[in-house]
């Protein structure tokens, strides 16, 4: 008889969870995932998916309050805020049955569970179950994908009102008018973008002195002043006092440069932040060391219990729904298949789905002053790429930093249009050690977005020029043209 029930136990079935389920079962592993609430976890149900949704509709909004743009007819757009969110909906139950639904995954030989899981031991965990029962179950190995959930900071007064989170945000039915963000990291930046062009007053208080402090600090200045012309205001370098309800309002006082302010909303939204779920699963009972920030995890995503593993939001480490879906891969093929694969910590993408949209990839320039790298930065603008200019996208920029003398490419940034598609283009050629000179020599088709990103490498080529390369190759080949003016180093061709 088997030791054990099962070969693998997953906890959570968001992204990681559902990921590490599908490649165990895959793998053909025996295999149980419990999941207290519904498949699909954060980004199908309160983050991704809805908020991306959200966006589309202050994009769609936006556009046509912006229609003579294009030459047509600008025009004030009816809101029925409650469609919107039974939109929301809807998207969010398609991708649920198409993608998470319990069958899915049942369809693949595992057993999906709908209840609490909480170990009881280090090979054994306890199942609340929905009818009051609870079930024992062990297994060989473990994959702890539970999340992370909403992090309020202690503000005083903030229990006393009634403000929303990534968890109510979607379920509301009526429109903020005057909506007052704390924090302005992605959750705040996009949901202030998505409700000020459906309508709404945002104001966005931050305690850090610029906007999406993660990313390139240059190009976040770009996007706070687009989303300022839009109406949005910032308080930004602001310490938030106390939060106060009066009537229907809800005044937020801060303190900003020695003075005290006081921002009045009809709804607050608190984006500062997740944390891990770490309460309540009975780390202690199994021996899994973690911390506030989440459980500890090596490169394998290993906890220190050899068999006991932990991906996703859960370890604190990197809060995006692919680097869930990567961390399980390395923790379902390290654990059952031995498999020495390691979490890719060099070639991190993310993307935030504001208009513009400002993607990453890789090191950032802070990074590679800290580390010493010596680097050049390759940087070609959105009003150079015909695509962008025929759709009326010329604002954005392309920042590539890469070693000057091959080309090899140690971190790129991109605000723009469908720059989360753009950035792709440098994650594969950075795990693939693709250079500059590679794409500046591959062909990429026009009009399109990605043409700038050849355009953005060829600027490898021009910057490596020198007047003594021009003169030699006239001498050689009898070329007698102008030597070029290169006296501009960050001149555009
Ligand atoms: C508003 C918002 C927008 C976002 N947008 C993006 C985006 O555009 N792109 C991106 O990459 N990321 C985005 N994210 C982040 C992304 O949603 C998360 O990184 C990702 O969903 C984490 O997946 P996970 O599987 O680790 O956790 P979760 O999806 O939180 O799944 C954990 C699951 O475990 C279950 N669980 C917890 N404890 C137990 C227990 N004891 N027993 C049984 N089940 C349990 C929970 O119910 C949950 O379903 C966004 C997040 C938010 C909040
Ligand atoms: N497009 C995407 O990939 C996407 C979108 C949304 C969220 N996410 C993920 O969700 C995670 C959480 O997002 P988030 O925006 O809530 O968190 P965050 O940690 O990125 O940003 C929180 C912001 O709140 C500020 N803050 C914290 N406490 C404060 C206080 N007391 N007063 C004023 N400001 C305060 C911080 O300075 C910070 O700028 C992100 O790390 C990200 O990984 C990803």
């Amino acid at each position: 008889m088997a030791k054990y029930d099962f070969d693998a136990i997953v906890i959570g079935g968001g992204a990681a969870g559902l990921t590490a389920s599908g490649i165990a079962a895959n793998f053909g592993a025996k295999t149980m995932m419990i999941e207290k609430d519904r498949l699909g976890g954060d980004c199908t149900w309160t983050g991704c998916v809805p908020s991306k949704v959200l966006l589309k509709a202050g994009k769609v909004a936006h556009q046509i309050k912006h229609a003579s743009q294009f030459g047509l007819i600008d025009q004030q757009p009816e809101i029925n805020f409650e469609k919107v969110i039974e939109h929301i909906h809807q998207t969010r139950q398609d991708i649920y049955e198409d993608a998470d639904r319990p069958e899915i995954f049942e369809d693949m030989g595992i057993e999906v569970v709908k209840g609490v899981a909480h170990f009881l031991d280090d090979h054994q965990v306890a199942i609340q179950l929905e009818d009051g029962t609870t079930r024992r179950v062990s297994a060989r190995y473990f994959i702890i994908c539970a999340g992370a959930s909403a992090f309020t900071p202690p503000i005083e007064g903030l229990n006393n009102v009634s403000y929303l989170t990534n968890d109510s945000l979607f379920e509301i039915s009526d429109l903020p008018q005057e909506l007052t963000v704390i924090g302005a990291g992605p959750i705040g930046t996009e949901m202030a973008q998505a409700l000020e062009r459906l309508g709404s007053t945002v104001t966005v208080i931050d305690v850090a002195d610029r906007i999406m402090t993660n990313d390139d600090p240059e190009l976040t200045g770009k996007l706070k002043e687009s989303l300022e012309k839009e109406g949005i205001k910032y308080v930004l370098g602001a310490e938030v006092k106390r939060v106060s309800q009066r009537g229907d309002a809800i005044i937020t006082a801060v303190e900003c440069q020695g003075e005290e302010k006081q921002i009045t909303g009809d709804q607050l939204l608190m984006a500062t932040g997740r944390r891990a779920n770490v309460d309540g699963l009975g780390l202690d009972a199994a021996g899994v060391e973690y911390t506030d920030q989440g459980i500890e995890v090596n490169d394998r995503c290993r906890t220190n219990k050899s068999h006991i593993y932990a991906c996703g939001d859960i370890t604190g480490q990197y809060q995006f729904t692919h680097m869930s879906e990567h961390m399980a891969k390395v923790a379902t093929t390290h654990a059952l298949l031995k498999f020495p694969m390691k979490i890719d910590r060099k070639n991190v993408p993310w993307v935030t789905f504001t208009d513009p949209e400002l993607g990453h990839v890789g090191a950032t320039e802070q990074e590679l002053k800290s580390n010493g790298n010596s680097y050049e930065t390759y940087r070609f603008p959105y009003s150079k790429i015909d695509r962008a200019l025929t759709e009326a996208e010329g604002e954005g920029l392309i920042k590539i930093h890469a070693k000057k003398w091959n080309g090899k490419i140690y971190g790129a940034s991109v605000l723009g249009a469908h720059a989360g598609e753009l950035i792709s283009e440098y994650a594969v050629a950075m795990k693939n050690g693709v250079t500059l000179r590679n794409l500046a020599d591959t062909i990429h088709p026009y009009p399109t977005y990605s043409l700038g990103a050849r355009r953005a490498a060829d600027q490898w080529y021009i910057k490596n020029q020198s007047e003594w390369q021009i003169k030699f190759f006239q001498k050689i080949f009898g070329l007698r043209g102008d030597i070029p003016d290169l006296s501009d180093p960050d001149r555009i061709v």
